[in-house]
């Protein structure tokens, strides 16, 4: 299979020959800027991008992973522990519009470009995000176990992700910030209830320590990898198995 390029994430335009827009995926966008959202396909799920070369690492196949939730649950937080192995402590700056960011994972000896777009959780930037969901392939739903009212939104989250997401999209529920033990007011097992009620796969994660954030964005990628594929030669990718089985429990273990 022949190689594609990526551009890196900062101060490069994504690639001219895929549905993403040009955008530079260091800064927030802020809506009417004159962003060109993402191209509306007539019909069928969204395919994965075949991009043309450009500077930057090689990859096989792109795919589009939005993260949406409410505002101040760990999104921004969550992209950069996955991209940067860091953690954005200290004063919350709460996301503007839109931003993305690039990573390239080899999953089972295949690169694969997750173009992973951050969203801005305030209720006033809903119409920009609204225009995203169409091109994602992947959506990963957060809560924060500290706080029940970002529990309580999901419902609604959800709601909204059928009316604008690909029926097919791949769809993940995370509890983010395990790492706050004392402060945590929604248990493990109303995540799972609510997951199960949905068919959802679910995973608690925290953006402070990394737990099992690695693992999210790797299942999304294999899931995605799996079903690109024409003929898979190798045996079928079970997301929900897959991450019950990787997933390690808020006590378990540093990272
Ligand atoms: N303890 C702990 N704090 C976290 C974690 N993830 C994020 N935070 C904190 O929660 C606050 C909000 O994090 P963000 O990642 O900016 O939240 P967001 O979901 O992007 O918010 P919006 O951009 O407004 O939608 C920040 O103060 C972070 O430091 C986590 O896993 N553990
Ligand atoms: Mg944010």
């Amino acid at each position: 299979m022949s190689r594609k390029k990526t551009p890196k994430s900062k101060g490069a335009s994504a690639p001219a020959a895929s549905a993403l827009p040009a955008a530079n995926g260091s800064r927030p966008a802020r809506p009417g800027t004159g962003r060109p959202g993402p191209q509306a396909r007539p019909n069928g799920p969204p395919q994965p991008d075949r991009p043309s070369l450009g500077g930057g690492d090689f990859y096989d196949v792109a795919f589009k992973v939005m993260l949406v939730g409410d505002s101040g649950v760990g999104k921004t937080c969550l992209l950069v522990r996955f991209k940067d192995g860091a953690f954005l402590a200290g004063t919350f700056i709460s996301t503007v519009g839109i931003d993305f960011r690039n990573k390239v994972l080899d999953v089972d000896g295949m690169k694969v470009k997750l173009q992973i777009w951050d969203t801005a959780g305030q209720e006033r930037f809903r119409s920009v995000t609204h225009a995203y969901y169409r091109d994602a392939h992947a959506l990963l739903l957060l809560y924060d176990v500290t706080n029940k009212a970002s529990f309580d939104s999901i419902q609604a989250w959800l709601t909204e992700i059928q009316e604008y997401a690909q029926h097919n999209v791949v769809l993940m529920l995370l509890g983010n910030k395990v790492d706050s033990a004392q402060e945590r007011v929604v248990k493990r097992e109303d995540g799972e209830k609510l997951a199960k009620e949905y068919g959802l796969p679910f995973m608690e994660t925290s953006a402070k320590t990394g737990l099992n954030v690695d693992l999210a964005f790797t299942a999304i990628a294999k899931e995605l990898k799996q079903r690109s594929m024409k003929a898979p030669s190798e045996p079928r990718f079970r997301l929900h198995d897959y991450v019950k089985r990787e997933g390690r429990g808020a006590s378990c273990c540093t990272p």
